[in-house]
């Protein structure tokens, strides 16, 4: 179907590869471009996904493919949403209707599906590492490949793209990081590092200072003989601190540009100059996000990424609502969120919040526009956003961290050191928790369940509907013993009227949605909702079993466990959420203790923190010591003498 797969233009049909693109004059690489980004435009209109980033790249992914020898040559996307060029111009122009689609083309660079990604991504900043782990293993390998990253004004503000700068730079390796600066991540890009790219974009301050600099170095120089000399020798240093790119300078890269992003044969030149340089070096290109999409050049935000079907010349869009009587949808679980985050905290002015970068994502502009001093981005740092929430409990504030479930995985060493072993009452408001849908596995929230489970002091909940999540919020609002995450997914609530009053839940209670006999489902989360449908299709059919909304993964309900256990043969658990160490892996180490035959007793480190002391003070005092076991293993058996 033409709908399905748009009609490359002339030249770029002829692409199927590097080498093909290699075959054509550099004058002809802009007419390419503009093939690009209408194939682009063409396919993303029709079939969704990241928009703004790609249409941004253009000239620089076809100047990239143009010079380097791919996939010979290195190339590391970071992010990788910004990759539907490169992926249309390696030989997946053909397919790249399938984007993002199930059993398609994954929406991100993957090591297995192309030879020409060589780096699997999807989460933010580690393009310079990775790049710089190439580097080393070619020359390990004494090879002369070409190693290039390409990361975003928003992923270098992350720790993790310093680290790599930091250590890239003393290391001296040959590679080239391409920053790509568009002034934004998703939502306007944050913090002091997009203040120094700014001033060297527009110069302003640095020709100010420069200016007046030069004017006081003027009226030394007319001082005698030492006066000049000091002069000049301040000149030198205020020239080399002034010169753009200083900062990258100190971390060991020699620094080139800014240069306009979009003139592909200026990139091409400079790119080629580039691949005679040695040593870790940055190429600073100036962008504009979804540059040629005049709507997406405008709102920068919303055409990060599109859904739906739109209209290529306006931007409208052509999506009809999904549900069949086109009244109102409900809420998405981020807007109820973001809503009942500005309700507590009109009633509770020790309510702050964080988000790293995620502000519409995680709908905190809510809070941001109505308490701007309580509520903040905090840049693509998830680290720093737990740790910073730390902070503010520490000193009595009570923090609601917005944070998705992938990308907290960023943030585990914080949530064990700076959080739960202090007790202290953050809450986490966790998003995007369970399968996302066509982000993929990078992205799918599976793990937060296992990897929280784990760590003591840390209350799990994860509500079934609005109503619940509302509550939860609530609840933890006035909870400040330790920390409390609430999960919610991806998506659409229920539609259910929802009561302006919040109301106490209470902590590690299950409820019973439905008795029945035989058979007790037990789910976790708003995943409930196919349980529901599950019983409700017994039900018609003259089969009863039990249902279960457990709430709290951690505490577990465990009277309500033991009354299920007593009443019903069979049980079944549900979450979204990795089996392996979750809530089903909860109930069961609960059940599994209770079974009379054969016997179980898991022994470990219990659920507490462990203070200090020697390894075998230690083990002794838990029980996990050839004492303690010996304690455990006595009365079940009986010695012979
Ligand atoms: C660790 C992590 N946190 C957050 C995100 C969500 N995210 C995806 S793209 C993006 C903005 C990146 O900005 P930038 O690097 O400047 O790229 P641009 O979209 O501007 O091209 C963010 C915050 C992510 N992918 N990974
Ligand atoms: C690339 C990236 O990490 C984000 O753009 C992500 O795709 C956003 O996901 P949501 O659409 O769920 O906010
Ligand atoms: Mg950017």
């Amino acid at each position: 179907m033409e709908f399905d797969n748009p009609t490359p233009g002339p030249l770029l049909a002829e692409i199927n590869s590097p080498a093909d693109l290699k075959k054509l004059k550099p004058e002809q690489l802009q007419d390419v471009c503009d093939e690009l980004r209408q194939f682009i435009i063409d396919t993303v209109s029709v079939h969704g996904g990241h928009f703004g980033a790609s249409l941004g790249v253009v000239e620089l992914t076809t100047a990239l493919h143009y010079v380097y020898d791919t996939p010979e040559d290195l190339l590391v996307w970071d992010v990788g949403h910004q990759a539907y060029g490169h992926k249309i111009l390696t030989g997946r122009r053909d397919q790249f209707h399938t984007n993002r689609k199930y059993g398609g083309l994954s929406g991100f660079p993957k090591r297995t599906e192309s030879e020409y990604d060589t780096f699997g991504v999807g989460h933010s900043s580690t393009s310079i590492s990775a790049a710089l782990g190439m580097a080393v293993a070619r020359d390990l390998d004494k090879s002369d490949k070409k190693v290039v990253a390409v990361i975003g004004d928003g992923a270098m503000t992350a720790g993790l793209a310093f680290e790599a700068m930091n250590n890239a730079g003393a290391m001296n390796s040959d590679i080239l990081v391409i920053l790509n600066d568009n002034n934004m991540s998703i939502d306007p890009n944050v913090g002091a590092l997009k203040e120094y790219l700014a001033d060297i974009t527009t110069s302003k301050t640095f020709n100010k200072m420069r200016d007046e600099v030069y004017d006081m170095l003027g009226h030394f120089k007319s001082a005698g003989d030492k006066m000049r000399k000091v002069a000049s020798r301040l000149e030198k240093a205020m020239t080399a601190a002034l010169t753009p790119g200083s900062l990258f300078r100190a971390l060991g890269f020699k620094y080139y540009g800014p240069v306009d992003g979009h003139d592909v044969d200026g990139l091409r030149k400079m790119m080629e100059d580039l691949r005679d340089v040695k040593g870790p070096k940055l190429l600073h290109t100036v962008t504009v996000k979804g540059k040629g999409f005049a709507p997406a050049e405008r709102e920068q935000t919303k055409w990060h990424a599109s859904s739906s079907p739109f209209d290529k010349i306006t931007g409208k869009s052509l999506a009809e609502p999904k549900n069949d009587d086109k009244t109102e949808l409900p809420p998405k679980y981020q807007d109820v969120f973001g809503e009942a985050l500005v309700e507590l905290a009109a009633k509770d002015e020790n309510i702050v919040s964080m988000t790293p970068a995620m502000p519409s994502g995680s709908s905190l502009w809510p809070m941001m526009n109505t308490f701007p001093d309580r509520a903040f981005d905090v840049g693509i740092a998830e680290q720093h956003a737990v740790t910073f929430a730390a902070g503010l409990a520490a000193e009595g504030k009570k923090p609601f961290c917005a944070i998705y479930s992938s990308f907290l995985q960023r943030g585990y060493d914080q949530l064990v050191h700076d959080v739960a072993i202090q007790k202290l009452p953050v809450v986490f408001c966790i998003d995007r928790a369970g399968l996302v849908g066509a982000d993929g596995p990078t992205h799918h929230g599976a793990y937060d369940i296992s990897f929280m489970r784990a760590i003591p002091n840390m209350i799990i909940s994860s509500p079934l509907n609005e109503q619940g999540l509302r509550d939860m919020m609530y609840t933890a609002s006035r909870y400040d013993e330790a920390s409390w995450a609430i999960r919610y997914p991806r998506g659409r609530a229920t539609g259910m009227d929802t009561k302006d009053k919040f109301e106490d839940i209470e902590i590690g209670k299950g409820v019973c949605l439905r008795e029945g006999e035989g058979v007790a489902i037990l789910s976790f989360g708003p995943i409930g909702k196919y349980a529901m449908e599950a019983a409700d299709t017994l039900a018609e059919e003259g089969a009863h079993i039990g249902y279960y909304d457990m709430r709290f993964a951690k505490p577990l309900d465990t009277d309500l466990l033991d009354e299920i256990c007593e009443r019903y043969d069979h049980i079944i658990t549900l979450e979204d959420g990795a089996r392996m160490g979750g809530f089903g892996s909860a109930v069961a180490e609960y059940i599994g203790e209770k079974v009379k035959r054969p016997t179980l007793k898991i022994m470990g480190i219990p659920d507490r923190i462990i203070e200090h002391g020697t390894q075998r003070e230690l083990h002794a005092e838990i029980g996990i010591d050839a004492k303690g076991i010996l304690e455990q293993v006595r009365p079940l058996i009986t010695v012979n003498a």
